[in-house]
């Protein structure tokens, strides 16, 4: 049976525009026949219906190109781990998939279409199992952490220090899933807010949002000397060791997170780069770690830290929105960005930036990641 990225591509394009009834058509159909997966999942279904289709689309579009399907599908086969997927599994999900394409792709389905779904589908589980498989040789599936540390320096917004029970291997910038024992099987995304510590501990900051699950529970139902499951850490928003240009960095609100992480980084690694990071927040009291970055540019003269408020006239340092500030600032075309925090900050700042000249290659973003 032969790969034909054509065929693929054309039927999968039959299900984009009804995304959503096929992820819930292929959940209904794998449960329907395989009934003792059901419980691998979380109770509600939603973000991982938007994962599913955000991962095959992914997989699909990168079908004719081996080295980005490798990379994808091999990270994603390693961060199956967690979840407690066996090989035998993935026979299950290919004849769910399979199915799925057949119905909604009804009007150009054929045998060579089948033969290319089944022939692609069997080298994306390929790649998927056989970087599991050498993942399971150097790291755990998950790692259990004991809370450490918890802090509400808002309302809404807590600081949380976690020391995992073995060594927990990331680089600044990434971001980890996390579960909580309240929520069995749901794991949402925070990045690490420090850069990596001799003690082994990770830092999390984060925001309950309304309905959101797991970030409630780590806000206000979680306690010193609790315990919570972490999956391995992953993300792209890295630095390079060819990166030595001056930095911006513009975090919105709990955007902060993998960008103090950066800063720390640059910090303790000796190189003396001029810092500029932009803190914006709605109102002064979510600056929720102004303290803490004050001490930091206290020790790290190349540091200026810079908070924005938005929403709060009353505020008597810098106002405004942060795609704004990032403008009248001053030009950044020669440094290194990093942009963080809700998507439309981010999307608006990265406009400004390209407007400025800041080449694409040069703003940094981090990215879907959904905390609730
Ligand atoms: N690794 C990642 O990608 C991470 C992403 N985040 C995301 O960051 C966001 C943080 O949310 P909050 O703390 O509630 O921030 P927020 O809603 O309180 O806003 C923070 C700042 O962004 C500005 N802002 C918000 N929306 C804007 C828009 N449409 N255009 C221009 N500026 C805007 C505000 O004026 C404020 O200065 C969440 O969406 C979260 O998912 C958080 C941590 C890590």
């Amino acid at each position: 049976m032969s790969l034909n990225p054509r065929l693929v591509k054309e039927s999968f394009s039959h299900l984009e525009p009804v995304a959503s009834k096929a992820a819930a058509y292929f959940y209904g159909r794998l449960f329907a026949e395989n009934p003792h997966l059901r419980s691998m999942f979380p109770p509600a279904m939603d973000i991982q219906r938007e994962r599913l289709f955000g991962a095959l689309a992914r997989m699909v579009w990168s079908v004719d190109s081996p080295e980005g399907m490798a990379g994808y599908l091999g990270q994603l086969g390693r961060d199956h781990r967690k979840y407690g997927v066996a090989p035998e599994h993935y026979g299950a999900v290919g004849r769910a998939l399979v199915a799925t394409v057949r119905r909604f792709a009804a009007e150009v389905w054929d045998d060579e279409v089948e033969a290319a779904w089944v022939s692609a589908y069997g080298v994306a589980a390929g790649l998927m199992l056989d970087a599991a498989r050498a993942d399971a040789t150097v790291t755990p599936a998950w790692w259990t952490a004991e809370v450490v540390g918890h802090e509400l320096r808002h309302r809404d917004i807590a600081v949380l220090t976690l020391r995992p029970s073995q060594p927990f291997p990331y680089l600044p910038g990434q971001h980890v899933t996390v579960q909580t024992p309240r929520w069995p099987r749901v794991w949402r995304t925070f990045s690490i807010a420090n850069a990596p510590r001799e003690d082994n501990t990770i830092t999390l900051h984060v925001r309950s949002v309304p309905g959101g699950w797991v970030s409630t529970t780590l806000t206000r139902d979680t306690r010193v000397g609790d315990t919570v499951m972490l999956g391995r850490a992953t993300g792209m928003m890295t630095r390079g060791e060819e990166d030595t240009r001056d930095l911006l960095c513009v975090a919105g609100g709990t955007g902060l997170a993998p960008l103090k992480a950066i800063v720390e980084d640059v910090v303790a690694s000796g190189r003396r780069p001029d810092i500029h990071l932009l803190f914006g927040a709605r109102t002064q009291p979510e600056l929720y770690d102004l303290p803490d970055l004050m001490r930091l540019q206290s020790s790290f003269p190349w540091l200026r830290v810079l908070p924005v408020v938005s929403d709060d006239g009353s505020f008597r340092g810098m106002r405004g929105r942060l795609p704004e500030v990032v403008r009248r600032f001053r030009s950044w075309s020669d440094h290194d960005v990093y942009v963080c925090g809700p998507s439309g900050m981010v999307d608006e700042t990265v406009r400004a930036l390209q407007e400025d000249g800041v080449p694409p290659a040069r703003i940094r973003l981090d990215a879907a990641v959904t905390t609730c």
